[in-house]
């Protein structure tokens, strides 16, 4: 068992922002959260990791609703690595990694395995080069690995991303991905690119307007007809050895050029 989420409902000024949301993974999924801008990923994936509080429905912690458990309990089991992280206070990369063993530390501030644990997640990364380097000083794409590296220190068995991939470039993008699947963790992936989400996730679900309207793996959910009530956008796809491959047509060729 590990993090699902039952009937989930979850409004905001006045709107229903996820509505009636059911996903049951099975341990060890990467789960890939698509939709258009303003479908419902984030908030979603804000839901499942406790941040903000269901209208409706329930998250659950192996079967046991997630408001029942501290946020201790939670944390040391669940990590998320949202898309706006910024800060830029004078603080080395190691530091920002070490924040993911805040669950794990005890009153004291001790903290057992918390050196390797931190150690393992830079590894993972790649981001053992730059432990010591300055938070400010790095781009736009390594401070994205660096958070994943201080989710990964938490140790989680649960894993939520927005969009880990916007600041990444294409070479980046694949690496973090694969070493992101190939953990032994159930992760959430909100993503953009359909062709990445082909590619990593063994199942998608896709939203529109806060509702499941696909879901399945990826071959059988991201369907030409799909993509086109979605995204309003039309598509070809192909068979690449059992993936499928995307490829978009432009909305209007016969726009005049100056
Ligand atoms: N705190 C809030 N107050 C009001 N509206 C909100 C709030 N949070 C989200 N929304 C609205 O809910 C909808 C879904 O937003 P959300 O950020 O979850 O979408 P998304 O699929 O992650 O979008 P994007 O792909 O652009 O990141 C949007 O219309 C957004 O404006």
């Amino acid at each position: 068992m590990t993090l699902s989420a039952k009937s989930l409902r979850w409004s905001r000024g006045g709107n229903l922002v996820v509505d009636d949301v059911t996903i049951e993974p099975v341990q060890g999924e990467t789960i890939g959260l698509l939709g258009p801008n303003g479908s419902g990923k984030s908030s979603l994936l804000r839901v499942l990791a406790g941040i903000d509080h269901p209208d409706g429905g329930t998250v659950a912690l192996d079967g046991r609703d997630i408001g029942s458990l501290g946020r201790r309990a939670l944390a040391r089991r669940v990590a998320m690595v949202g898309q706006h992280a910024h800060t830029e206070v004078d603080i080395r990369v190691r530091d920002v990694v070490r924040l993911g063993r805040i669950p794990h530390a005890d009153v004291f501030g001790r903290d057992d395995g918390g050196a390797d644990a931190i150690d393992r997640a830079l590894a993972v990364t790649g981001m053992a080069e730059f432990a010591d380097r300055l938070w400010r000083s790095m781009s736009g794409g390594e401070r994205q690995r660096a958070q994943i590296a201080r989710a990964l220190a938490q140790e989680p068995e649960e894993l939520l991303l927005d969009e880990p991939t916007n600041h990444l470039d294409i070479q980046h993008q694949l690496d973090i991905l694969e070493r992101i699947v190939s953990l032994p963790v159930t992760s959430y992936v909100a993503l953009h690119d359909l062709n990445l989400a082909a590619m990593f996730c063994d199942r998608v679900v896709v939203l529109s307007k806060g509702r499941i309207v696909a879901h399945g793996t990826p071959t059988e959910a991201l369907t030409a007809e799909l993509i086109e009530q979605v995204y309003g956008v039309r598509a070809t796809i192909t068979d690449d050895a059992g993936t499928s491959v995307i490829r978009y047509h432009r909305l209007c060729t016969s726009v005049a050029r100056p």
